[in-house]
């Protein structure tokens, strides 16, 4: 038998032993003062237990890490056209690279880089009257807990100086694959990004993935092929140009964020969510890289 929070445990003492932690992300304002200190791990069974090591509680800026959860709110929405208006090949390039875009007439690469995340808020901002409360009711609703919410601070500083994410949007537009204005979905895009969440309260959120589309409350809330099609969307995109990377080192499905958080799954067994602020050259958690690595050497769990 496993004992998991031994396990944690020494991921935890041989991380917080470790100078180099990474740098976090600059290009957001906000998310530059974030002390690179901050260490948390979150592991939720789909058997019932859990266990964390330090500040799992404390809440983080999750940015990317709500492109899956978006995802999986456009595709509950009948109707919607998502596979014509993206692709799901990893794009080999950083997040908010433009020039695939360009070449492939405004068809992004797959729905987690920013382009296609961008489409993705398009959908949702022509599903609901108002797209911000629906899509915070939607994370509050799969995980149970009515706490979560934006910090508009951030979103306000990433709006601020967004400037590829709105050359990003002005590309989908020309190629006619943004079907509302661009302030409005990148209004909506920068609010998403900006969700607040505790890495307890991430494994929580992604619980269905691991668990065939059945939330933490065991309502369905997407079909078995959608759950199957997200999770491997995750695993081949989920890292930047570095998802190649993580399944070589960590063999698991997931996606990480600019803000340092990285969840990732084990469809059947467990989601385990980290957040160390400091960010690798590739835009990952640096720390958060190494310790899901030394959880899936030590625990044998992953997918391959
Ligand atoms: N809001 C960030 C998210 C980036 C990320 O976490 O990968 C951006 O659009 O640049």
């Amino acid at each position: 038998m496993i004992n998991y929070q031994d396990v944690l445990n020494g991921i935890y003492q041989e991380v917080m032993a470790m100078k180099d932690r990474g740098v976090p992300a600059s290009y957001i304002p906000e998310l530059a003062n974030v002390d690179i200190n901050n260490f948390a791990l979150h592991l939720k069974m789909n058997s019932g237990e859990t266990y964390g090591v330090g500040q799992s509680t404390t809440t983080f800026s999750v940015q990317s890490i709500t492109k899956v959860l978006a995802l999986a709110l456009a595709a509950s929405i009948d109707n919607n056209d998502i596979l014509e208006r993206l692709d799901v090949e990893p794009s080999g390039h950083p997040f908010n690279q433009l020039a695939l875009l360009e070449v492939e007439n405004g068809i992004p690469r797959n729905p987690f880089i920013n382009s296609g995340a961008i489409v993705i808020s398009d959908i949702i901002v022509s599903a609901f009257k108002n797209p911000k409360q629906e899509f915070l009711n939607y994370v509050r609703d799969i995980t149970g807990d009515n706490s979560i919410d934006y910090d508009l601070k951030v979103a306000k500083s990433e709006k601020e100086t967004g400037y590829r994410n709105y050359a990003a949007a002005h590309l989908l537009k020309s190629f006619g694959n943004l079907k509302n204005e661009v302030n409005d979905v990148l209004d909506f895009y920068f609010v998403q990004c900006s969700l607040s969440m505790t890495c307890e309260q991430i494994s929580n959120a992604f619980y269905m993935f691991a668990n065939r589309g059945k939330c933490i409350s065991n309502v369905t809330r997407l079909t078995e092929q959608k759950v199957k099609r997200i999770n491997a969307i995750m695993l081949t995109c989920g890292f930047y140009d570095e998802a190649g990377e993580f399944a070589f080192e960590v063999g698991l499905p997931g996606k990480s964020g600019v803000g340092g958080g990285i969840v990732a799954l084990l469809p059947e067994h467990f989601v385990i969510s980290v957040w160390s602020p400091g960010l690798n050259s590739r835009g990952n958690s640096k720390l958060g890289m190494y310790a899901l690595e030394q959880f899936t050497t030590k625990t044998q769990l992953s997918i391959f």
